[in-house]
């Protein structure tokens, strides 16, 4: 594939991103682009509203795992390129688009020239939840692969083009989803004295759980808790019911997590007291840590390298990914690639420059066969 024909493939990605699990037309517009390929030593296999694409090798001793993962977020584009999406309130804000496309020019050159090994290509739904990497490696069809390393990519919009970045050990932290719903008396806004208003209790709640992060967790490990959306009332006069947050929790140490979830669940049993109101907790989905493999990163490292790509260490993020499930049980890493972007992940405006495509395929093929 060209660049002009990778550029056209990220547009075309780019103008429909579907949430977890609805990603029904992107796996058929992958199919239909897998399928042009027109190989006879590829094997597909829908999973979900994913797929797995095997690569026969030529004197395969081991099969080699890359993914790439396919769904958009909830987010209104507010970008003024010619390509924008075309599904209101969804928007490819994470960089996906770009990781597709670099899985298909990695596709198509391996499939064309093939190494030695067998590559297992997984397209994989719902990263940004509810989480599609733990029922795909589980899944009978991932196994039956019996997959030796592993790695991804994500798109880094800091650093710039030609430039690729990780580190062994921890990247990615260990996440948490939150949902939060609080439920007290209502009534009307010149009584507040006979209500128990929620707006007022949710709103204390968001600021010191702060606190938990500040007092409970050792200043020199690292935690977030984030509330993303706060959802309460009916009209300026009426005290509000019910309200509810919906946030995140990211951690560095899985231990942290659970002091985290302990210290919220203890200020849940005293907000419900002293404000004399319920409030459930869910935590929605869970995800891993990113936890990259020292050798299997070394053997990356001296591979880009070799192609005079830009490698510089990383420092650990905040950010979740659900890859981390698949390094859990198989050895590999995940790397940034610069993307040169003004704008940051999950912003309406992200722009990355597709450039990257190209050094995003380089630095996936050459790692395939240094592996
Ligand atoms: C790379 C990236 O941005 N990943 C997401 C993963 C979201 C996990 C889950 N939905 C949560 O919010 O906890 C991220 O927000 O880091």
């Amino acid at each position: 594939m060209n660049k002009d024909q990778l550029v056209a493939i990220r547009r075309d990605l780019h103008k429909i991103p579907e949430l977890g699990f609805q990603e029904y037309k992107t796996q058929a517009y992958l199919l239909e682009i897998i399928k042009n390929m027109n190989r006879s030593n590829i094997e597909i296999t829908k999973w979900e509203t994913g797929l797995f694409v095997l690569v026969q090798g030529k004197n395969p001793k081991k099969t080699i795992g890359y993914r790439t993962d396919i769904d958009g977020l909830p987010i209104k584009e507010e970008t003024d390129l010619s390509y924008q999406s075309e599904h209101d309130g969804q928007m490819h804000a994470c960089g996906h688009d770009l990781h597709m496309t670099i899985a298909l020019g990695a596709l198509d050159e391996i499939s064309a020239n093939p190494i030695d090994d067998n590559v297992l290509f997984i397209f994989q739904p719902a990263e940004e939840g509810p989480g599609g990497a733990e029922p795909m490696l589980a899944s009978e069809t991932f196994q039956q692969w019996k997959v030796d390393n592993i790695f991804a990519l994500h798109i880094a919009p800091e650093l710039p083009v030609g430039t690729v970045s990780s580190r062994a050990g921890i990247l990615f932290a260990n996440t948490s989803e939150l949902f939060l719903d609080f439920t007290g008396k209502g009534g009307h806004a010149a009584y507040p004295h006979l209500t128990k208003d929620m707006i007022v209790t949710a709103s204390s709640f968001v600021t010191q759980l702060q606190q938990i992060i500040s007092r409970k967790v050792d200043p020199l490990d690292s935690g977030v808790i984030t509330i993303g959306k706060m959802t309460a009332g009916t009209v300026q006069n009426i005290i509000a019911e019910t309200a509810r947050l919906e946030g995140t929790i990211r951690t560095l140490q899985p231990e942290t997590m659970s002091i985290i979830k302990r210290e919220l669940e203890n200020m849940i049993k005293g907000f419900e007291i002293a404000h004399d109101c319920t409030i459930k907790v869910d935590y929605g989905a869970m995800y891993y840590q990113v936890n990259n493999h020292k050798e299997c990163l070394d053997k990356f490292v001296e591979a880009v390298q070799k192609e005079g790509i830009q490698y510089s260490e990383a420092n650990a993020a905040m950010t979740g990914e659900d890859f981390g499930y698949f390094l859990r049980e198989i050895p590999g890493f995940m790397f940034w690639l610069g993307v040169d972007s003004s704008y940051g992940l999950h912003h309406s405006k992200l722009n990355p420059n597709e450039d990257a495509i190209e050094i995003g395929i380089r630095a996936v093929t050459t790692t395939m066969k240094e592996i």
